[in-house]
């Protein structure tokens, strides 16, 4: 079954919520979502953000055709076929901002705002979540491994095990943002112009006489990428030294064999002992892979035991972030249009950390003039000034608001860029070079302390005066 219109890709209830809106002539007025997460992922201490590009073509793309309305018509007999045919013209028509793929971002901040019809706005919540949910975890999750190998070469491997085909090809684009180097997946290298790299696997060497003929037939066919995957038997009785062999036959022939890949046993022992057999046959250059359920805890021990490994294939741990394997993005209302205007709305919640906070807001990143680092991420009312004007700030925790700093000589730079305007798209994506560069840029932006993978430093997003106290107000209108 090929059908590849994303439109329906969104829960029943949006579909119920729109209809209802139609039934009571509701539909056009106006509404504003944003889009934000309220806890980082793996105790890490920002997120990046990833899955814009894929927000763009599903936005652009949106549209109900005949087998929607089919579908529809069968699948709901309370819809008025009036309705179905209002889905037909559906188009959208509003403002989507979004921060940039690779922004470093977190908790509470505004990531994306959509404001137009309820009609259109509504529909688009899953999708966007789906979306940036899991693009914006997997790059964390790339990002935190990144960081454990900072001059490695880092492939991703996970395909096999990721949830299902769309997961493997926006898994490996995320974690490339986020300072992969390569992918094993091709379609995702031809999708998004990702190298790709790849060594080969057991069944090679399974489906030959001997170890030694699969490697020399291996290196005959691809002289030019030969890395080869030498634990199938005995790593360092059989695999080990047949791999020297060739490669010392490839250096008659004036080629050079690429690496050896280790994919069981004790790794920090294994590449130890391989470098030293490879060192001493006069092979230096031959570099080691290593794979087998990697993740950033076991790299980073791997490198405290000096294990001598120059590439790393990651796969499941990283595909599936299986130490935590969704981001809980939200999609709320903020603001609603009342007699022509919009009003601010709430959620109210009995755990406090779920309590909305109302009002069409922006998000700034404060730099600081003096050191070129960013000192806190300030979050205020849509048309407030004062961070723009440069003004001297206040920013202090409003729950406990002895705890504050002032902030003066300082850029603002917002964060919030424009991506669709009444529905036209104004924004150029850029290509995927571009967002890699942007990234470590961002990253250049904030001290270490906030970076590190253990225990990090928490960063400060602070809320305006003015948002605060609508939040209050609305709290207290709202529980009375
Ligand atoms: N020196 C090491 N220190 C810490 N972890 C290691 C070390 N060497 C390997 N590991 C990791 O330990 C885990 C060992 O996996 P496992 O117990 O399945 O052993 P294995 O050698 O892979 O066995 P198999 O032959 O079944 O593949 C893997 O996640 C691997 O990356
Ligand atoms: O361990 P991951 O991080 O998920 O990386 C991908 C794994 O997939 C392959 O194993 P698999 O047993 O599927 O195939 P193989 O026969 O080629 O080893 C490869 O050898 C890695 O071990
Ligand atoms: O190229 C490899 O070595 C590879 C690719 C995917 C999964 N495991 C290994």
């Amino acid at each position: 079954m090929t059908y590849d219109n994303l439109t329906l890709h969104t829960d029943k209830y949006q579909i119920n919520m729109m209809y209802a809106h139609w039934i009571h002539g509701t539909h056009e007025s106006r509404a504003v979502f944003e889009v934000f997460f309220r806890k980082l992922p793996f105790g890490n201490g920002y997120a990046v953000f990833a899955g814009l590009q894929r927000i763009v073509e599903y936005v652009n793309s949106l549209h109900f055709d005949d087998e929607c309305i089919q579908y529809l018509r069968k699948q709901e007999e309370n819809y008025d076929p009036q309705f179905l045919e209002e889905l037909r013209r559906f188009k959208f028509t509003g403002d989507l901002l979004a921060v940039e793929e690779g922004t470093i971002v977190f908790p509470n901040e505004p990531l994306i705002r959509v404001e137009g019809k309820i009609f259109e706005a509504q529909l688009l919540e899953t999708a966007i979540l789906n979306f940036m949910n899991f693009q914006t975890l997997i790059a964390t999750k790339a990002s935190r491994i990144r960081q454990v190998a900072p001059d490695d070469i880092l492939m991703e491997f996970g395909t096999r095990r990721a949830q299902e085909a769309d997961a493997a090809v926006w898994g490996a684009r995320a974690a490339y943002i986020a300072g992969f180097d390569a992918t094993s997946n091709m379609r995702a290298g031809m999708l998004f112009d990702i190298p790709s790299k790849g060594t080969h696997a057991h069944s090679w060497v399974q489906d030959h006489d001997s170890e030694e003929e699969s490697f020399y037939r291996y290196a005959a066919a691809l002289p030019d990428q030969v890395t080869l995957l030498v634990d199938t038997y005995d790593t360092l009785r059989s695999g080990v030294p047949h791999a020297i062999q060739v490669a010392k036959t490839m250096e008659q022939q004036g080629k050079r064999m690429g690496g050896i890949r280790l994919d069981s046993g004790d790794l920090a022992y294994l590449s130890k002992t391989a470098r030293t057999m490879l060192d001493e046959a006069g092979l230096s250059y031959v570099k080691i892979v290593a794979s087998n359920d990697l993740d950033e805890n076991i790299i980073f021990n791997l490198k405290s035991q000096d294990a001598r490994i120059d590439s790393w294939g990651v796969g499941t741990q990283l595909i599936t972030a299986a130490d935590q394997p969704a981001l809980g993005g939200v999609y709320k209302l903020v603001a609603r249009e009342k007699d022509g205007e919009f009003i601010p709305v709430i959620k109210i919640s009995g755990n406090p950390e779920k309590v909305s906070t109302p009002g069409i807001k922006d998000v700034f990143r404060l730099v600081s003039l003096e050191t070129g680092r960013a000192e806190a991420d300030y979050v205020s009312l849509a048309g407030e000034t004062d961070v723009m004007s440069g003004e001297k700030l206040k920013l202090y925790d409003k729950v406990h608001p002895y705890l504050y700093k002032y902030i003066e000589q300082y850029e603002a730079i917002p964060l919030l860029r424009h991506i669709f305007v009444d529905g036209r798209q104004v924004y150029r994506l850029p290509n995927l070079q571009d967002i890699r560069v942007y990234h470590q840029k961002q990253l250049g932006l904030f001290w270490p302390e906030f970076l590190r993978k253990l225990n990090p430093a928490k960063y400060l997003v602070d809320f305006s005066t003015k948002a605060w106290e609508l939040k209050m107000e609305l709290i207290h209108k709202n529980t009375k």
